[in-house]
Parts: C-alpha cells; sequence; structure tokens
C-alpha cells in the first residue's frame, strides 16, 4: 500500500448509521466539501477525507486498506470479523470506539405457534438471516445442529413464503416482527454503530491523524453522555439526593445568600435520567432541578 498523507473515513452514504454519524464528524471538528456525486468529500478543516458507501462495504475497505477509520454497525463488522475466524485467519479490522446510536440486536424470532423452549427447539429448522456467520457461531456454542438459509433482505417475510421456520435479525422496537406475527426468543448481539480502524496501528503520517481524531472523539462522546445538573436542597437532606445522583465526581455544594438551611448543589453526571430518576430525586427532598446539555468539557 502506498503511504498516505491524508486519513480517510468511511461512513453510511444513506441509511440508519448516516445522519448521527456525519453529525459526530462534525462535532469532531471536521468538515468536507461535498462532490458532485458525493461519494468522495474532501475534509476542508483537517487532512482527513470521507467515502460515502454501502455500510456492508467498510470493512472490506479498511482490510484493503482503502480506508483507514470507518462508521459501521457492530453487527456488520462482528459478522465479517467471523467470516475470517471461520476460515481460520485474524480479521485485519477492530472495533476501536462504541459510538452510542444505531442501538439495535440481532435476535431470533419465532411464528407466533413455534414452541421455543431454549436454543435445542432450533434443532433441525431452516433459520433465515442476513448473518449467517454470525447465526452458525451461536448455533455451535449451544451445539445445535440447523440449517442457515442466507437472504440479503426482507428477512421477516420468509416464514410466510415458506423458505425458512425461524429469522435471525437486527430488531429495534420490535414493529417489523409484530407486523410479521413472529416472536422475539432469544438475542444474539447487542449492537450500536462503532468506529472501526485497521487491527495493526497505522503507519505514516495517518497513524498521528487516527490518534488526533480519537482524542477528539473521546471528548464529543464524554460531553455527549454528560449533564449539568443544578438544584437547592436543605442541608439534611443534602445526603439523600446526592445518593441520587449518577454524578462523575464529587458534586459542587455551594451557600445559598439569606438561606443557612438550604444549599445549592451543582454535579456533572452520566447519562440520561429517566422520569422514575427525577421523580425519586425531587421526592429526596431537592428543589428548583435542573438538567442542562454540557456544550464543551476541558478537563
Ligand atoms: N431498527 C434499527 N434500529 C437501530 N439501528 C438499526 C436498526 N436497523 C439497523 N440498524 C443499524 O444500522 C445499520 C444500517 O442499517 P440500514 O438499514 O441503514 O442498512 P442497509 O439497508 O444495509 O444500508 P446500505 O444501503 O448502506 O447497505 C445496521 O447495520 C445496524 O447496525
Ligand atoms: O424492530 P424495528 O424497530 O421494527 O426495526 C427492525 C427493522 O429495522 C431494520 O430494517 P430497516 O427499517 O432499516 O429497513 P431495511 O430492511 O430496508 O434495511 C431491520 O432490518 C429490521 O427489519
Ligand atoms: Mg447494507
Amino acid at each position: 500500500m502506498k503511504p498516505r498523507d491524508r486519513l480517510r473515513i468511511a461512513a453510511q452514504k444513506s441509511g440508519r448509521l448516516s445522519d448521527a454519524g456525519r453529525d459526530l464528524l462534525a462535532r469532531s471538528g471536521l468538515r468536507f466539501r461535498e462532490s458532485r456525486d458525493r461519494l468522495f468529500c474532501y475534509g476542508e478543516t483537517e487532512p482527513v477525507d470521507l467515502l460515502l458507501v454501502r455500510d456492508d462495504d467498510i470493512p472490506g475497505l479498511i482490510a484493503e486498506g482503502v480506508c483507514d477509520l470507518g462508521i459501521v454497525g457492530r453487527n456488520v463488522l462482528r459478522e465479517q470479523s467471523l467470516e475470517y475466524a471461520r476460515r481460520g485467519e485474524r480479521a485485519p479490522f477492530s472495533e476501536l470506539r462504541t459510538l452510542g446510536f444505531g442501538r439495535c440486536r440481532l435476535s431470533i424470532a419465532v411464528p407466533q405457534d413455534f414452541l421455543y423452549t431454549g436454543p435445542a427447539s432450533l434443532a433441525g429448522t431452516r433459520i433465515a438471516t442476513s448473518y449467517p456467520a454470525l447465526m452458525a457461531d451461536w448455533l455451535d456454542r449451544n451445539g445445535v445442529k440447523a440449517e442457515v438459509v442466507t437472504l440479503s433482505g426482507s428477512v421477516e417475510i420468509a416464514p410466510k413464503l415458506g423458505k425458512a421456520d425461524v429469522i435471525c435479525d437486527l430488531v429495534s422496537t420490535g414493529a417489523t416482527l409484530a407486523a410479521n406475527q413472529l416472536r422475539e426468543v432469544a438475542s444474539i448481539l447487542d449492537s450500536e454503530a462503532v468506529l472501526a480502524g485497521p487491527a495493526e496501528a497505522l503507519q505514516d503520517e495517518r497513524g498521528e491523524l487516527a490518534a488526533q481524531l480519537l482524542r477528539r472523539l473521546d471528548g464529543v462522546l464524554e460531553v455527549r453522555d454528560s449533564k449539568l445538573v443544578m438544584l437547592q436542597v436543605d442541608r439534611a437532606e443534602l445526603d439523600q439526593v446526592v445518593q441520587l445522583l449518577p454524578a462523575a465526581n464529587a458534586p459542587t455544594v455551594m451557600a445559598i445568600e439569606g438561606n443557612a438551611q438550604a444549599v445549592a448543589l451543582q454535579a456533572l453526571c452520566r447519562g440520561a435520567f429517566s422520569w422514575q430518576q427525577l421523580e425519586d430525586i425531587k421526592r429526596a427532598g431537592a428543589r428548583g432541578l435542573m438538567i442542562l446539555p454540557v456544550e464543551q468539557m476541558l478537563a
């Protein structure tokens, strides 16, 4: 492979990972000039270019050295890793970061009247899936012999068409399964968008560019998952409230002018708050509870 002095990132051209992937790159300070065909976008702010492709092609592009990094679903990356493993080879790409969007699971689903009591119930069945390597691996690990029928799409319709007895496909809300009268019985992989890169560290200038990009990405991911919580609470109830906060560090507790009984509290918290958590915090004595997004953060 010829040395390159610009880094190349592959992302899905159009689909479930496109918008959030582009947004993440933009937040990491990357701006691209859109070309007419929109397949190759020249990086204007950094020597980092973007290639817009089908998601299934991303691991292969990394394997061939055409791209250095890629935003792809773990389901696609693992499937293609397993194809190497089943040939006794080591995959030339790996998962570098989890990106927190495109969450779904790869699940086995059966028709409503299928009696499923565990993996052994699948013995001798035909299983339709677009993920034959992941499916075969799961069957092997569970000691089940079944026929894997590989379909590239519309997997959910396979049982109705008589092409398979059960299916294994991506599920998020479960609406597609319900619409096809299928019932989810086992999940074989939890997936989300990941940043993929070569298994071996990049040589030439690209190594440093990739390391810099990863540092920025880590900052963006940390901020995205952080919230600033502000509230007031009586001193007597302070400990109780603090215990309910998923605070990253010890919260800052401040005096309130003219009110010796209460304090103001400020805490950096990780993850989203559920309504239940908010109710619990309020019930524990918090007043004027505010949850603010964090724009940027410097450690
Ligand atoms: N229902 C879902 N909810 C959340 N994420 C999903 C869902 N379905 C798929 N994904 C994730 O998004 C990725 C891309 O899904 P999409 O349906 O856009 O792919 P595709 O049809 O294979 O697109 P392409 O044209 O690029 O090949 C999947 O590989 C998976 O990681
Ligand atoms: O559990 P749900 O929320 O219904 O999501 C699951 C569906 O989403 C994906 O397909 P998508 O909608 O992306 O269409 P595609 O088959 O054309 O890729 C996946 O292949 C399932 O069919
Ligand atoms: Mg695809």
